[in-house]
């Protein structure tokens, strides 16, 4: 089994979170996009969906899905996204593909987050993926700089701008101990529009694909 068949094999899994008749919550990236394939199974159960991306609403329009905009909707008893990073407590690093913003606007909107992954992204603590950091573009220097105070070597994501038109830094070599002091303290800072540490909105389930099959943590 590749990698692939694991994502594709945990998006399927993902179907069982579905509310059958709720606003369903969608994130974004690879694995995304496999369940994203299969919700067209599931059209009927899916009166509309909140996307966390251009790239998905995409999609999602696609399969002839109605995608909504946060806004307009209520209650969202399910938000189904991949990470880069997760830890068996939930706490996660995303942002890998730029969407972490919207990710968690979404996610905090949420009443529960399902996060779907294959085995080679569970991890122990938080730091190996490079962590991606949404930024104000006049404040690059000075966030690059108080990364670079706490550990990190940041570098500017090329040629990239998030859907919200700002920059992201990604910085390699942080030590995250503690993820929701780390978050906090990170967020708080002048020009940090958001971090890719999950720690104050985490996952209530993760989904793990593994060659001998899906397995589910409840955090
Ligand atoms: O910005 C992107 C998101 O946080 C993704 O959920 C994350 O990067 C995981 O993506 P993938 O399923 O492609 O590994």
């Amino acid at each position: 089994m590749n990698q692939d068949d694991m994502k594709r094999a945990v998006a399927r899994a993902a179907l069982d979170e579905i509310v059958p008749g709720a606003i369903l919550g969608v994130g974004t990236g690879s694995t995304v996009n496999f369940l994203i394939e299969l919700l067209a199974e599931r059209r009927d159960d899916i009166p509309g969906a909140v996307s966390s991306s251009e790239a998905s609403t995409e999609r999602l329009n696609a399969i002839g899905i109605p995608v909504l905009e946060l806004n307009a909707v209520e209650h969202i008893p399910v938000y189904i996204d991949g990470a880069d990073e997760v830890t068996p407590q939930g706490c996660m690093t995303k942002g890998g593909g730029g969407a972490l913003t919207r990710e968690k606007i979404i996610a905090s909107a949420s009443d529960r987050f399902v996060c779907i992954v294959d085995q080679s992204k569970l991890v122990d603590r938080l730091g190996a993926f490079p962590l991606p950091v949404e930024i104000i573009p006049m404040a690059e220097a000075l966030i690059t700089r108080s990364l670079r105070k706490r550990g990190g070597r940041p570098t500017t994501r090329k040629d990239f701008l998030t859907d919200n038109g700002n920059r992201i830094i990604d910085t390699q070599g942080l030590t995250i101990k503690d993820p929701v002091a780390f978050e906090q303290t990170l967020t708080a800072e002048p020009g940090v529009v958001t971090c890719g540490t999950f720690a104050l909105t985490p996952a209530h389930r993760i989904l793990v694909a593994t060659p001998d099959g899906t397995q589910t943590i409840d955090c």
